[in-house]
C-alpha cells in the first residue's frame, strides 16, 4: 500500500536500551508536527462510512474503508456486487456524500463542501463516467458540443479568445482520443465504444485532477472494451488525469498496475504489478498481493489463501526478523 508523508520521520531506538530524554522529545514534537497529510495523494479516504436507510432498514454499504492513491495513478476497484465500490465512487464523485470518516479528493475534503463548492468540485475537480453509454452524453447535441459544454457552465466570458481557446481544447482532445472525425455526429451515429471513448473527451474538458469510471467497458464486447480502457491509458499517461476504474472485466483489472478488492464496505486486499527486465533483457509483468493493515493491527487475509491451507477460526503468529508467520492452528512444532 502507498504510505503518506506523516510528518518528520523519528529514528528507532534499538529495543534493548530505553530511549534517551532528548530522542522521547523528539518523539512527542513528531507526533505534534503539522501532517504533511495526503502530500502527492490525489484521494485519501479514511474510515469512510456510508450507511443508507431504506424502509426502516439500515445497510452499511461502506463500513470504514481506508484507500489512497497517489497522483497520476491508473487504477481499478474489484469485488463482489454489494461490497460498496459505486457508493465509494458516487462520493468521490461528490454526487453523494458519506455518513463518517474523511475523503479528500485533489485537496479538497468531501465532507466540509458547501453545495456550491460542490457543484463546482463536479464541475472542475473530477470528471465521471457511467457505464450506460447514453446517460454520458447529451443525444441532441454533437460530439464537439457535448465536448465543449462543461467548459461553457463554468461560466467564464472573454469572447472570441475564450471561444477559438475552447475549440481547440475539443480538437485536442478528440483527436487524442482517436475520434477526431466524429467531432460533428451526435451520439446514436457512434458505436458504444466511440460513445465512451467521447465520453471520455467530456469528462476531460475541464482538464479534471482525477477521472472516475463505473464500469466503463461493462456494456461492450472486449475487444471495443480494450479500445476504451486504451483510451484511459492515454488521459492518464498524456493528460496527467488520476484514473480510478471501477470494473469486473479481468482485462482491465489485469492491466493497471494496480487492483484495489472492495469486501464488505472496506479496501480488503490490493495486487501491485511492475515491469521487470532480467538479465537477458526479457520483460515479464510481476506482482505481488497486499492486504490492509488498519489502526488497531487487524488484517483482512485472502480467502483463497486461508481456503489453500485450511486455516480457519485461529491461526499460530511468531514474530520473525523482518516478518511475521502466520501458520495453520495445531501444526506440530507451533
Ligand atoms: N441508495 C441506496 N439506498 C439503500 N441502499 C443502497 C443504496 N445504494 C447502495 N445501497 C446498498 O449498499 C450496498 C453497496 O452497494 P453498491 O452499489 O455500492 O455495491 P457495488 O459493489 O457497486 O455493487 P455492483 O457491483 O453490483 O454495482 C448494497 O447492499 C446496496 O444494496
Amino acid at each position: 500500500m502507498n504510505s503518506a508523508p506523516h510528518g518528520p520521520a523519528t529514528e528507532q531506538v534499538p529495543a534493548h536500551r530505553p530511549p534517551t530524554l532528548a530522542e522521547l522529545r523528539q518523539r512527542a514534537l513528531a507526533a505534534a508536527a503539522p501532517r504533511t497529510h495526503g502530500a502527492g495523494l490525489a484521494i485519501v479516504c479514511e474510515r469512510l462510512v456510508r450507511i443508507f436507510s431504506a424502509d426502516g432498514v439500515e445497510v452499511q454499504a461502506l463500513q470504514g474503508l481506508d484507500l489512497q492513491v497517489d497522483q497520476g495513478d491508473l487504477m481499478a476497484l474489484v469485488g463482489a456486487s454489494g461490497s460498496g465500490k459505486s457508493t465509494l465512487l458516487n462520493i468521490l464523485a461528490g454526487l453523494d456524500v458519506p455518513t463518517a470518516g474523511t475523503a479528500t479528493v485533489a485537496g479538497r475534503d468531501l465532507l466540509g463542501m458547501t453545495a456550491k463548492e460542490r457543484l463546482a468540485y463536479r464541475r472542475d475537480v473530477v470528471g465521471f463516467i457511467w457505464q450506460q453509454t447514453a446517460r454520458n452524453l447529451l443525444p441532441f447535441l454533437t460530439i464537439a458540443q457535448n465536448v465543449a459544454l462543461p467548459m461553457q457552465l463554468r461560466g467564464e466570458r472573454g469572447g472570441r479568445a475564450r471561444s477559438a481557446a475552447r475549440a481547440a481544447r475539443v480538437g485536442e482532445l478528440l483527436e487524442a482520443l482517436g475520434i477526431g472525425e466524429l467531432a460533428g455526429r451526435r451520439p446514436a451515429e457512434l458505436s458504444g465504444g466511440q460513445q465512451q471513448r467521447a465520453a471520455i473527451a467530456v469528462a476531460m474538458a475541464n482538464d479534471p485532477a482525477v477521472l472516475l469510471a463505473d464500469e466503463p467497458t461493462g456494456e461492450l464486447d472486449s475487444e471495443t472494451g480494450a479500445g476504451v480502457f486504451e483510451a484511459f491509458r492515454t488521459v492518464n499517461r498524456e493528460l496527467n488525469a488520476t484514473v480510478v476504474i471501477v470494473t469486473h472485466d479481468p482485462l482491465v483489472a489485469g492491466e493497471v498496475r494496480r487492483t484495489v478488492a472492495v469486501r464488505d464496505g472496506r479496501t480488503s486486499s490490493e495486487v501491485l504489478r511492475r515491469t521487470v527486465t532480467d538479465e537477458y533483457g526479457e520483460e515479464s509483468v510481476s506482482e505481488r498481493e497486499y492486504v490492509m493493515l488498519d489502526r488497531t493491527g487487524r488484517v483482512q487475509l485472502p480467502a483463497k489463501f486461508l481456503e489453500a491451507l485450511g486455516m480457519e477460526h485461529r491461526v499460530a503468529v511468531d514474530l520473525g526478523a523482518d516478518h511475521i508467520a502466520v501458520r495453520p492452528d495445531g501444526l506440530p512444532g507451533h
